[in-house]
Formats: C-alpha cells, sequence, structure tokens
C-alpha cells in the first residue's frame, strides 16, 4: 500500500506543476511582455538582419516605423537592445529609474576604448566609475576649474579666427572658400590639446595656424573611435566571437586608439618625469592637475594608465557634438538668410564690430544659442545616446526590461519626433526661445531632445561644451559673412547615408565682416 503511495503522490505533484505552468505561462508573459520587436533565431538573435542591412542605426529606425512603436527590443546575440523615441519613456529609463539604467554596457568596443574600464564614460557602474566621475567633476569640469582655464580657450577661440581669416586670404583664387568641417574639428581638438597639454599642436602645425599632419591624424582617429564605441560590433554581442574580428570593428579600433597613444603617451610619460624631478612648480593645465591629485593618505590618486585613458577620453568626449552642430548649424543658416541676419542682428546689439566675441558675451547671445540647440535637436552627430545597462529586472511603460539590456535613446528619434515637435524637420531657432526672455540652455532635462542627457550618467561636461559649442559658432558668425560657393544656389543639407553627418562636408565663402584692426591683433 505504502509503496503505491509514493509514485502517485509525486505523479500527482508533476501533474499540478505542469497544469500550473500551462495556465500560468500566458499570464507570466504577459507580465513580463517585451516591447514589440522582430523575432530572432536561437544565439544570434537579429544579428544576421542586423549585418543584412547596414547601417545599422537606419535598420533598427525603419523596424520602429514599420511596427509603428516608440520602444522595441531586438535581440542581438545575448543583449536585448531597446531603443527608444518616446520621451515619456526616456523620461522614465534616465529620471524615474535611473538608478536601475545608470550602467554601460561591458563590451568589446567599450573595454578597448577605456583601456579595461579605467574611465568615466564607458566604465559600468561601480567604484571606478565613481572615482572618475568625481575626479572629473570636481577636478576637471567643475565652475572654478573652467575660469583658471579660460585663457587657454580663449587663445584657442582668437586662433580659429586667425586660421578661417588666412584661409579667406590665402584662398583668393578660391574666392575665400573654407572648409567649415575641417575648421570647426581643429578648433574643438586645439581646445582640448591645450587644456590638457598646454599646446595647440602634437607637431609644427602650419604656417596659417591650421592643423599639421600630426593634428589631421589626432582628430581622424578620435572620430575613428567615435564610430566605432558601441557601433554594433558582432563581438559587442557575442563575446566568443572577439577572436575571430569578422567584422574588423577590433582592428580598427585598435589602430585608431594606437594612433592617439603614440601622440599622448610620450607627453604623459616626460610631464611626470618632470613633476618627480621638481623640474614644475606651478599646474598649468589638466594634465597637471591629474598628476598631482591626492588620495586621504597623500598618495597619487591615479595612476598613469588612469590618467592616460581618461584623457583619451575627455578628448573624446569634446571633439564631435560642437564641431558637427556648427558645421550643419551654418549650412541651415546659409541657406535660411533670414535667421543668419536674426543672429547676425543679436551679435551687432551684443558684440559690435569692433571686437571679437568674448566668453562674457555668451549669456546674452539667446538666439545664437537657441540655433545652437535647434542644430542639436534636429541634427545630432549620433543616432544614439551611450547605452545605458540595466542592472536589474524592471518594467517600463508597462515592458518588460530584463536585467542587462542596452536601453538606446534615440537622439534623432526624440529630437524629430513629429507627436513632440510642430513641422520636426525644419530648422526653426525661435521655438527654443522662452517667451518670458529667461536665458537659452542648450541642455534639456526634459528629454524631449537629447543633447547632454540627464541623470546620473548625464553629460559632466556642460558647461565647457555649451561655451565650446556657442564660442565657435558666434566667432564664425560674428567674424565673417558667410555665403554659399558661386554657382552653387544652395548648401545641398543631404544627410550622409552611414551617419548623421552632412555628407558632403561644408565648404562655404567667407568674407571678413569685423573692423580690419580685429584681425590685425590677432598678429595677422
Ligand atoms: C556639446 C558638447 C557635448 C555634448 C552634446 C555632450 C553630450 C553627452 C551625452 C549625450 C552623454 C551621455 C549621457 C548619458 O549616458 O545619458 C555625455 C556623457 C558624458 N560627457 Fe558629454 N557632451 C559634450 C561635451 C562634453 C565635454 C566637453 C566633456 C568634458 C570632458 C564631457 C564629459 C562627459 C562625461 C564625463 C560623460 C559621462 C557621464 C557618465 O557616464 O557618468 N562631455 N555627454
Amino acid at each position: 500500500m505504502e509503496n503505491n503511495t509514493i509514485p502517485l503522490a509525486i505523479l500527482i505533484a508533476v501533474l499540478l506543476v505542469i497544469t500550473t505552468i500551462i495556465f500560468e505561462w500566458p499570464c507570466y508573459m504577459k507580465r513580463r511582455k517585451l516591447p514589440p520587436g522582430p523575432t530572432g533565431i536561437p544565439i544570434f538573435g537579429c544579428l544576421p538582419q542586423m549585418l543584412l542591412n547596414k547601417p545599422t542605426f537606419r535598420w533598427i529606425h525603419s523596424v520602429m516605423d514599420n511596427m509603428n512603436t516608440e520602444i522595441a527590443c531586438i535581440r542581438l546575440g545575448g543583449v536585448h537592445v531597446i531603443p527608444v523615441t518616446s520621451p515619456e519613456l526616456a523620461r522614465e529609463f534616465l529620471k524615474k529609474q535611473d538608478s536601475t539604467f545608470a550602467s554601460r554596457p561591458d563590451c568589446m568596443s567599450g573595454r578597448l576604448s577605456s583601456n579595461g574600464y579605467l574611465t568615466a564614460v564607458l566604465t559600468p557602474m561601480g567604484d571606478q566609475w565613481k572615482k572618475m566621475r568625481k575626479v572629473l567633476a570636481t577636478n576637471i569640469l567643475s565652475p572654478a576649474k573652467h575660469n583658471w582655464l579660460h585663457d587657454k580657450r580663449m587663445e584657442e577661440a582668437d586662433n580659429l579666427i586667425r586660421y578661417v581669416y588666412n584661409q579667406c586670404k590665402n584662398s583668393l583664387e578660391a574666392g575665400g572658400l573654407v572648409n567649415v568641417r575641417i575648421a570647426a574639428q581643429q578648433y574643438c581638438g586645439n581646445v582640448i590639446r591645450r587644456l590638457i597639454f598646454n599646446k595647440k599642436h602634437f607637431g609644427n602645425g602650419k604656417e596659417d595656424g591650421g592643423p599639421g599632419p600630426e593634428e589631421v591624424e589626432h582628430v581622424a582617429a578620435l572620430f575613428t573611435i567615435l564610430t566605432y564605441i558601441y557601433g554594433f560590433s558582432i563581438a559587442d554581442y557575442i563575446p566568443w566571437l572577439e577572436i575571430f574580428d569578422f567584422d574588423d570593428h577590433k582592428e580598427i579600433l585598435k589602430k585608431a586608439i594606437a594612433n592617439i597613444t603614440k601622440y599622448h603617451d610620450p607627453e604623459i610619460d616626460d610631464r611626470i618625469q618632470m613633476w618627480g624631478k621638481g623640474m614644475i612648480a606651478m599646474e598649468e593645465d589638466i594634465l597637471d592637475v591629474l598628476i598631482n591629485l591626492k588620495d586621504s593618505k597623500g598618495a597619487p590618486l591615479l595612476t598613469i594608465e588612469e590618467i592616460k585613458a581618461l584623457i583619451v577620453e575627455i578628448m573624446l568626449a569634446t571633439v564631435d557634438n560642437p564641431s558637427n552642430a556648427i558645421e550643419w548649424a551654418l549650412a541651415e543658416m546659409i541657406n535660411q538668410p533670414e535667421i543668419l541676419k536674426r543672429a547676425l542682428e543679436e551679435l551687432e546689439i551684443v558684440v559690435g564690430r569692433d571686437r571679437l566675441v568674448q566668453e562674457s558675451d555668451l549669456t546674452y547671445l539667446k538666439y545664437v544659442k537657441a540655433c545652437a540647440k535647434e542644430t542639436f535637436r534636429i541634427h545630432p552627430i549620433a543616432p544614439f545616446n551611450v547605452p545605458h545597462v540595466s542592472m536589474e529586472d524592471a518594467t517600463v511603460g508597462g515592458y518588460f526590461i530584463p536585467k542587462g539590456s542596452h536601453v538606446l535613446l534615440s537622439r534623432p528619434g526624440l529630437g524629430r519626433n513629429p507627436r513632440i515637435w510642430e513641422e520636426p524637420l525644419k530648422f526653426k531657432p525661435e521655438r527654443h526661445l522662452k517667451d518670458d526672455c529667461s536665458d537659452v540652455v542648450l541642455t534639456d532635462s526634459d528629454l524631449r531632445m537629447l543633447s547632454f542627457s540627464t541623470g546620473r550618467r548625464g553629460c559632466a561636461g556642460v558647461l565647457l561644451g555649451s561655451t565650446m559649442t556657442t564660442m565657435l559658432f558666434a566667432r564664425l558668425i560674428h567674424g565673417f559673412s558667410w555665403n554659399a560657393p558661386p554657382d552653387v544656389p544652395n548648401i545641398d543639407l543631404t544627410e550622409s547615408e552611414g551617419d548623421l553627418l552632412l555628407a558632403k562636408p561644408l565648404l562655404a565663402l567667407a568674407k571678413p565682416r569685423l573692423s580690419e584692426h580685429v584681425y590685425q591683433q590677432l598678429g595677422n
């Protein structure tokens, strides 16, 4: 009798479990409903579709458009990738549930670019991120340090004018034609090299103030890394395929990183030695500050490797957004001269024609800042924000977001969302002016567009980034009049297919518009 009861009890228990699973599973699945998205295959998920539909960011956006959704789930290898174009959901991720979504991916491109997560932007949540973010916020990017570095920024703002002025003069046969992309990218590279290493050039530069081959290589390598970080590499989603490097992303990244560190490392090593030998007595730039930081016991706070990795990251954070925005802004405004005219009227009142724009003017340049902000909205440099990784399972907008998901806020998706913005594709700076005439800032903490983002992982360099963007823009349009090249009725505003840059670098006619003595003071 006893012998029969035990198997029967087991049978009943098994049946109960099976019945529970059968009846409860749909409810469970409903509770854990993922955002809509294409079906993938085992192990690889949607990686095959991704590889067949380059560029990936356009494929992801077209999948979302076809499904008519502002949030999706696309499984790439073992990772749930969650693209988002809705500001309401973006706020849920980065404001309401910020602490859950405050990590970064652990993947090949992030690991290589941060030298094994020694930095701030690319490092997953943890003590190293906290340490490096604090170093940046307190010791490098604070308002006090910003003031301390003022003269160096101005030196490069003057060099920008000198360079463009020389381009106007030297390219007389081309009628003053200027490659705005080169001018803007090199200004950003020059400013950050000046702030960090107290020098504009790694080599000798060029006579006209332009970049030498070293600076061209340096800035190009920074842009290459920016293209390939989180650039939808196979190895970022299936780590065991990293050794095969099927898409060459690893090789390209390693080469670009080597092209940067070959300039940085000797500078950093020399400077550390000079401090060690007592050959320097006063801090002059960011590198000095980083070398001299101390922990609570008076020992160096940062290792040499941490200093080197952080400097690469600061360079990366600085070069792309301001230069891309201002190239697009100028292109849009050459095609809409009434907007350019209004910006110039403001500059005429605030600055006049007898001097150059100074940082103290920037607060008053509301329309100029509205133009820059409009460019961040409509022409962001990157299709997605830096990925935010969920540190635990969560529910957002009624959807299940599994731990480890990569949340990708779409920058064009938010900024061009027709539900949020009237005439979303029209360049209309007025939309950012406030009725009460209060200051215009380039940030948008409501995430109706994504410039500097918000929350724990929001940009730590808003002050420097806003200053550089506005100064670059204001100096260019105040210092020169800009027109389309002869025989070109309008600037071609076509976006590049592979990224969000202007398809062809902006070539425009520049003519000095200030009193001659203003340029002569710069040593021209
Ligand atoms: C116009 C210029 C800039 C723009 C538009 C911009 C934008 C951004 C964005 C979108 C993020 C990602 C935020 C997120 O994950 O939600 C970010 C992160 C960051 N940015 Fe900027 N940035 C700019 C300039 C700078 C500069 C000059 C620095 C100075 C070094 C800087 C330092 C950082 C840091 C440290 C983070 C990472 C924060 C973290 O992960 O904890 N940025 N920035």
